[in-house]
């Protein structure tokens, strides 16, 4: 600790979620995600007309059904678990020499709310990590621009790092081995099940570099220089170094892509399709996980715990378990305060 220094600011960004359940914020949050142009990455007026007129009013009052079954007294999991993992990581770090934000991309607490309390505490350098561990434009790409955009309003911008992604993070990975361990070992599972977060397939194919990626088994099952920000080879490669680290058998570890929005092309495998297969095959027992996500949430608990469960057994499957993620469990708070130490 020098005393003279100024401190480094670290500001936390995850998704976001609506401010209640009640339909109208349920709306205005889809509104403000889904009209980000990372998001829906098409022509402006056809987002505009796709997002107000189709998605968010008939989705809001599907979606905020979907958000009264995980909401809790300290409101959405995905709120109190980041409240939570800042509130452990500011506890770890020396508060004479980082200050800790928290903010959500769309919604609150917002982005500018964090970045301002930084810029107030005059912080000689700000940290931003967001909370997505493969890199996507339409995550960690949208969190530089929102970023950026609140920060060229200031006459001193003190220096900005921010973490692109962290798949290969060791801590990541234990992270991940720790909160499934009480799983994997207390039984076998006839299949090992990866489901992250979909993306139009458009997204992955303008992220490549000299038209690498296909979107075959092949391209994104090797991790090179020319696909190293193709969000789905980062999804396999992080299923690979969870499922090395716990020792599952490879014949039996599926990665596959949920929560596919419209009629455009999502990247696959589609998890439901996975599903049905998998019981098709005789499979009984199947553990999954959802490593695209650091903190349990509409996505995790309720369409792969819930919708994909009942799938599963609907086709004949007999047990159905979700690893939960891992939300402020220290190990992953240990990862996050590497990150900073390794970014200072
Ligand atoms: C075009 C639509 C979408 C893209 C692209 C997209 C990418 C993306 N999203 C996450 C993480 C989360 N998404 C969550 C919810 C959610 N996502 C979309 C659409 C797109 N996401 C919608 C419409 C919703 C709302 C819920 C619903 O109506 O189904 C969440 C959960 C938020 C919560 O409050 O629980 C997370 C987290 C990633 C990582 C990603 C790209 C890789
Ligand atoms: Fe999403
Ligand atoms: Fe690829």
């Amino acid at each position: 600790m020098n005393k003279n220094k100024a401190k480094i600011g670290v500001l936390l960004v995850n998704l976001g979620t609506p401010d209640s359940t009640a339909t109208g914020d349920v709306r205005k949050y889809l509104r403000e995600f889904l009209m980000d142009p990372r998001v829906i990455d098409i022509n402006p007026i056809g987002r505009w007309f796709l997002v107000n007129l189709i998605i968010a009013p008939f989705r809001a009052p599907k979606s905020a059904h979907e958000y009264r079954k995980v909401w809790t007294d300290r409101g959405s999991p995905l709120l109190y678990h980041t409240q939570d993992v800042k509130a452990k990581l500011e506890a770890k770090l020396h508060s004479e020499d980082y200050h800790v934000e928290f903010a959500m991309r769309y919604q609150s607490p917002s982005i500018e709310a964090g970045l301002n309390r930084l810029n107030k505490a005059n912080v000689r350098k700000i940290i931003v990590v967001s909370l997505f561990p493969q890199y996507a434009s339409a995550t960690n790409g949208s969190v530089v621009d929102k970023v950026m955009e609140i920060a060229r309003t200031w006459q001193v911008i003190p220096n900005i790092t921010f973490v692109n992604n962290f798949v290969e993070h060791p801590k990541f990975v234990e992270a991940w081995e720790s909160v499934s361990r009480p799983y994997t070992d207390k039984q076998e599972f006839d299949q090992y099940i990866f489901s992250y977060h979909g993306l139009p397939e458009r997204q992955i194919k303008k992220a490549s570099c000299d038209g690498y990626c296909q979107l075959s088994e092949k391209c994104c099952a090797t991790y090179t220089k020319k696909n190293q920000f193709c969000y789905r080879a980062q999804c396999f490669l992080t299923t690979r170094l969870i499922a090395n680290r716990l020792g599952l058998p490879e014949e039996k570890v599926k990665t596959c892509f949920q929560s596919r929005l419209g009629n455009d092309p999502w990247i696959q495998p589609y998890t439901e399709d996975v599903i049905k297969e998998s019981a098709a095959a005789g499979n009984k027992k199947v553990l999954a996980f959802s490593p695209a996500f650091v903190a349990d949430c509409l996505e995790t608990t309720v369409e792969v715990g819930e919708e994909y469960k009942e799938i599963f057994m609907e086709a004949g499957g007999e047990h159905w378990e979700l690893v939960p993620s891992l939300n402020s469990t220290d190990k992953w708070v240990e990862c996050l305060e590497d990150l900073v130490f390794q970014n200072s």
